[in-house]
Parts: structure tokens; sequence; C-alpha cells
């Protein structure tokens, strides 16, 4: 393992707040969103999500790296989280099958992190202010020098940021015997949706971010997937038109999060930047065509303008957040196109959705009733 020496490490908020703590990961600066999730379980899976590029993460969970890291228990290749804000840093792992402590990976991968921060007071804090920017050095002490680095970072209203996390190259998933081919368009898209459409015996082309749907459907493809993501989703004009044209054709789609947020754009309705995201892994959400209630895993800063979708003679409302009544799911009237804002693959999570990936092969075959 690694020598680690606690150093000396400060957070400094965009509203002026600092809190001192010591420096977690490689030693180093880094700037970004911080936001909070409040999952207990699941940091490496949350790290590794694309859709938090550009992000410091803040955990509740006091424990951090106390399971280790596992290569296998990844939702893309390495972390993109921007930084880590956390309580107890464990260097030492208790898991055998762990591959990798996290201090180890977090150099490996230039990760800068700050610990022993009072991440109560620090959630109250963002909770109550709303999403802003941060930064984090374990290098520079001036306040005045992190301030002026910190004015130089962009607002992620507004940033366009899928195209840096997609695949360059296309590539293919699961049984290439399958009977149904799945054209997925990579916005930032986590592997556990990949397992899931494997699991359910479906061949998949994963397309870069800026694939149009002549390209994809020249593949051949039976439904199209539109995928998570980092970013704002009104700065994506290219994906807008890629979702447009796959409802032109008629064809089956699917979207998760930010394939949600897509559809809604595509179908003429404004997203916004949510005061505080959700991000976390119990937001209850109602299927209001079920009338079930499904606990749910999370990680979003913007939204559907609730407004605009009500208002909407395109699409209709499918599901709704039990905690704030967010518009959790919509479906596009007489299409078989439909999405979620929550995450059914859930990886951290509870389970209770993954029906929709079953839904979206119904819908392919012809046989969903809705
Ligand atoms: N998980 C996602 O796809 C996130 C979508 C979008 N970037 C948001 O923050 O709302």
């Amino acid at each position: 393992m690694t020598n680690y020496t606690k150093l000396p490490a400060i957070l400094l908020l965009a509203d002026g707040t600092v809190f001192y703590g010591k420096a977690a990961g490689k030693i180093g600066t880094t700037t970004g969103e911080i936001c909070f999730n409040t999952g207990m379980t699941g940091y490496q899976e949350v790290f590794t999500d694309p859709s938090y590029f550009g992000q410091i993460m803040v955990t509740t969970n006091a424990h951090i790296g106390n399971y280790g890291m596992h290569r296998d228990e990844i939702e893309s290749e390495g972390i993109k989280i921007a930084g880590l804000v956390c309580k107890n840093y464990n260097i030492n792992y208790s898991r055998k099958e762990a591959t990798e402590s996290i201090q180890d990976n977090f150099q490996n991968e230039n990760i800068v992190g700050i610990c022993d921060i009072d991440t109560r007071a620090l959630v109250r804090h963002i909770r109550n202010k709303g999403a802003m920017n941060a930064i984090i050095s374990s290098e520079i002490t001036d306040l005045q020098q992190l301030r002026k680095k910190l004015e130089e970072v962009p607002s992620m209203d507004g940033l366009e940021l899928s195209s840096v996390v997609s695949t360059k190259e296309p590539y293919y998933y699961g049984n290439p015997e399958a009977s149904i081919k799945i054209a997925a368009l990579d916005l930032g898209i986590k592997k556990n949706i990949l397992r899931n459409f494997d699991d359910r015996e479906l061949y998949i082309k994963v397309f870069p971010a800026k694939t149009t749907f002549e390209e994809m459907n020249a593949w051949g493809a039976n439904g199209y997937f539109i995928s998570n993501g980092p970013g704002d989703p009104s700065a994506m004009p290219y994906a807008i038109e890629t979702v447009k044209a796959v409802l032109a054709a008629d064809k089956p789609l699917f979207g998760i999060c930010l394939g949600h947020q897509l559809l809604a754009e595509a179908n003429g309705i404004g997203t916004m930047k949510m005061f505080n995201g959700h991000r976390g892994l119990n937001h209850p959400v109602k299927n209001i065509i079920k009338n079930h209630c499904e606990v749910t895993s999370q990680n979003h800063g913007f939204g559907v303008i609730p407004e605009e979708v009500k208002a909407s003679d395109k699409v209709e409302i499918t599901h709704v957040n039990l905690n704030d009544d967010s518009i959790e799911g919509i479906r596009v009237k007489g299409k078989k196109a439909f999405s979620v804002q929550y995450h059914p693959e859930s990886s951290p999570g509870p389970h209770d959705s993954r029906y929709l990936f079953d839904d979206f092969v119904s819908m392919i075959k012809g046989e969903l009733a809705w």
C-alpha cells in the first residue's frame, strides 16, 4: 500500500464558506460543482458513474473506503467524479475480495479529495444554499489564490460534457446471436445498463454521443436506448436531433436520466437546473399507470419543467416523485417511447424498477400494453 500521510487540505465553496480537513487521494487541487449523495453503500459504483463527471462528490455515509475497491465493481473505466469530500477515509479495508485500497486507486487515477470533514454540516449548508462550485486543495493554502481559481470554473448550467466521456468508437456488448438488437447512444452510459440488457438476451451496439440516427439505423437496430450522462441536456442539440429522428421513424425508444431529459426536449419540453439535485438510493417514486411505489436510485441535477410536461399534448406523465412531486417518467403519445429520470439499473440501489428493461423488450416485441 502507498505511504499515506494526512496532510492538511482545504475545501472552499463558491459562496466563500471554508472547511478545513485532511488530504485524501492524490495531493493536488481540483474543482467542480459540489453535490452530495445520501447512499449508504456503493461508493465505487458512484465514483465511476460518468454522470458525475465534473462534480465534486460529498458522501453522507460516515465511512468511505472501508470495504476497499474491486476491479469489477465499476460503472465505467475509471473514476469520474472530480473530487471527493468525506468524513472517515479508510485506507485499510476489510473485505478479502477487494482488489485495491481507495488510496491506491485514487493515487493511480489522480483523484484529489478531502476527509475529516463535518459532512453533515456541509450537506445541510449545500441543501440550504443550493448547487454551487467548489475547490479542494491539499497543495495551496492561500485562500485568495483558491478563490481566484474557483472563479474560473464554469457553471454546470449550459455545459455539454457527454462528448468528453462517451466512447470514441462504437463497440458491441452481449450475445451476437440474440434476436433483438439495441442501438445505445452513449452519453456517459453506466455498465449496469448494458448488463441489464445482456441479462435479457439483447445484442447491443454502443455508439459515440454524436452519432446520428441514420448511422445507428444503418446497423438495423430494433430499439434505441438514450443513456444517462453528465452536463446540461439543453446544451446538447445534436442528441435532441437524434432523439427527434428516432421518434420520427417511429422506432422503439427508452431513455434513462439524461436520456429522459432529452426525450422531453425532443418533444418541445424544457429542462432546468434544480436548486439541489436528487442523489441517493431511497427516493420514492409512484408509477401512476400501475399505481405502485418504487424506491429508486437517483442522480440528477437537472429536471424537466413540470408545467411544460403537464401542458404538453405530446407526452403523458407515467411516474412522479413522492418527495417533491417532480416528474420522474414520461411516455410519448402515439409512439413507442418512454423514459425515466431515475436509474432502474440501480448500481448501486434497490432493484424495484428493473421491470422497465422488461417493458422495453415487450415494447420492441409489440407486446407492451399501455
Ligand atoms: N444521471 C444522469 O444522467 C444525469 C443527467 C444530467 N446530467 C443531470 O444532472 O440532471
